[in-house]
């Protein structure tokens, strides 16, 4: 099942001990993300054999599998999921269902995992998984056939010691348990006690940890706690526009908001909508829950898409998807922070327009490493076979969070950069270390 593909045939595979060129005028989401990860090995002055092995994934699996509608008809689905890098422990990283998932974005993602998972000194490597499905359009039953067909289909390179998937956008809490059930049942874990340790974001009835759902979005409250002020701005009195009001863009808005906060307007795929002085967080969440999305939102006006990023507001925060940002949006966006709840929102050419324009950008390796974090919590609860307080997950959340912004101030101090390459060298930092404890390379 394990196969290489989507290099193009004009641009073979490096030999082992050639020099990798990254060619500026490709922008796959790939070359954007590993580009980062090498301008850091610059700055390390990494080795050209780290830089050989973090260049492409480990594994990279790709799945057809065939699910029964609900009209009786069969369907032919596509799933991933690539491994990334486990030096530093097991492959761990989300789950994505949505009509764009590609083995380019998927690729992308899981890098990010390598390096967030790393930031956060996690004993966790980077993974990340996808099904090429509209989520949107599945009954819940179709929902759950698609799920067991994946888990099942991806067999024994998912597993609690080897690769622990858990959501992302378009899956739910209640996926993450079919696929835990899934596995147990097809895996040699059955009859085992910690076989629910296979995955992560489960539900709390199922081994799922208190906090997982909120954590992403507390994870990144904690981080901007932690930096707002030393940008003068002050996260209880701060304006706050968002992209996304799914899990982590509803969690962030309401703990903010919770915290004195306005969030002041909010944008997805069906709309955006503005209230000067603050949105109603949880009246939104409770409208995105019945229509789909925040369109039509009665508490609040409904303004195009210049309009939102025109607004004045101290932070903007994108929890939608990937490449969101270019040069065009951020010519428009008028923030002081962009804080990247969503995996990679920005690209570099939005980055170099933001940084031109003096605006700040906090990274997503740092800004959403929340969810992993808890889900590292939610592993190590059902390994040992305890349940752990929300109070107690909070306090690790937080320490792990505030660590982690420390490690990035010290190296943006140390090399004078931008936050995104001190939070990539804070993360490949320990990635070298590592390897050369190890021994893998002497
Ligand atoms: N769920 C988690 O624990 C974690 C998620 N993330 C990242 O956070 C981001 C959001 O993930 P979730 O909240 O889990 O997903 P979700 O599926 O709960 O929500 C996705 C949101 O994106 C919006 N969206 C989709 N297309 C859009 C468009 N064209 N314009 C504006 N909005 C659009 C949707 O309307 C929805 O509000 C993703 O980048 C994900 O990888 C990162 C770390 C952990
Ligand atoms: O909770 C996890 O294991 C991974 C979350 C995730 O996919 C991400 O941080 O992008």
């Amino acid at each position: 099942m394990s196969e290489s593909v989507d290099r193009p045939a004009t641009e073979p595979a490096p030999e082992a001990g050639e020099a990798i060129a990254f060619r500026p005028t490709r922008h796959t989401l790939y070359q954007e993300t590993i580009g980062s990860v090498m301008h850091a090995c610059d700055l390390l002055d990494q080795p050209q054999h780290l830089r050989l092995i973090l260049a492409e994934p480990k594994t990279e699996v790709m799945v057809h599998f065939p699910v029964k509608m609900d009209d009786g008809e069969y369907r032919l689905f596509k799933g991933y999921r690539v491994q990334h890098n486990n030096i530093l422990g097991p492959f761990k990283g989300g789950i994505r269902y949505h009509p764009d998932v590609s083995l380019d974005h998927v690729k992308s993602l899981a890098v990010l995992m390598t390096m967030k998972c790393s930031l956060a000194r996690l004993p966790l490597g980077g993974a990340k998984g996808g099904v090429q499905c509209d989520p949107r359009a599945l009954s819940p039953s179709e929902a759950m056939r698609l799920t067991r067909r994946f888990t099942s289909a991806l067999g024994d390179n998912i597993g609690p010691a080897h690769d622990i998937p858990a959501p992302d956008v378009g899956t739910t809490a209640a996926m993450m348990g079919w696929m835990a059930d899934t596995y147990i049942n097809i895996s040699d874990a059955r009859g085992r006690s910690n076989g629910q340790a296979v995955v992560t974001g489960k539900p709390v009835a199922f081994g799922g940890s208190a906090g997982r759902e909120k954590a992403t979005g507390q994870g990144l409250v904690y981080v901007l706690q932690q930096t707002l002020p030393e940008l003068d701005v002050d996260p209880a009195a701060m304006s706050v526009s968002v992209i996304g009001y799914g899990n982590v863009g509803s969690w962030t808005s309401r703990i903010l908001a919770k915290g004195g906060a306005r969030i002041e307007a909010v944008m997805d795929h069906t709309g955006a909508v503005h209230k000067p002085g603050g949105l109603d967080t949880e009246a939104l969440a409770q409208h995105v829950e019945s229509a789909g999305g925040v369109g039509g939102f009665g508490g609040a006006e409904p303004i195009d898409t210049p309009t939102f990023y025109g607004l004045g507001v101290d932070v903007l925060i994108p929890a939608a998807l990937e490449q969101m940002i270019t040069e065009t949006e951020a010519q428009h966006v008028n923030a002081r922070v962009v804080a990247e709840a969503a995996n990679a929102p920005t690209t570099p050419a939005g980055d170099a327009v933001l940084a031109e324009r003096g605006i700040e950008v906090l990274p997503a390796i740092l800004c959403n490493a929340g969810g992993v974090c808890v889900s590292y919590m939610e592993w190590r609860q059902n390994r040992a076979a305890e349940t752990w307080a929300l109070e107690r997950v909070d306090r690790e959340l937080r320490d792990l969070m505030n660590a982690a912004a420390q490690r990035v101030k010290l190296a943006r101090h140390r090399f004078g950069c931008d936050m995104r390459t001190a939070a990539y060298v804070a993360a490949l930092d320990r990635i070298g270390d590592v390897y050369s404890v190890r021994g893998i390379f002497p």
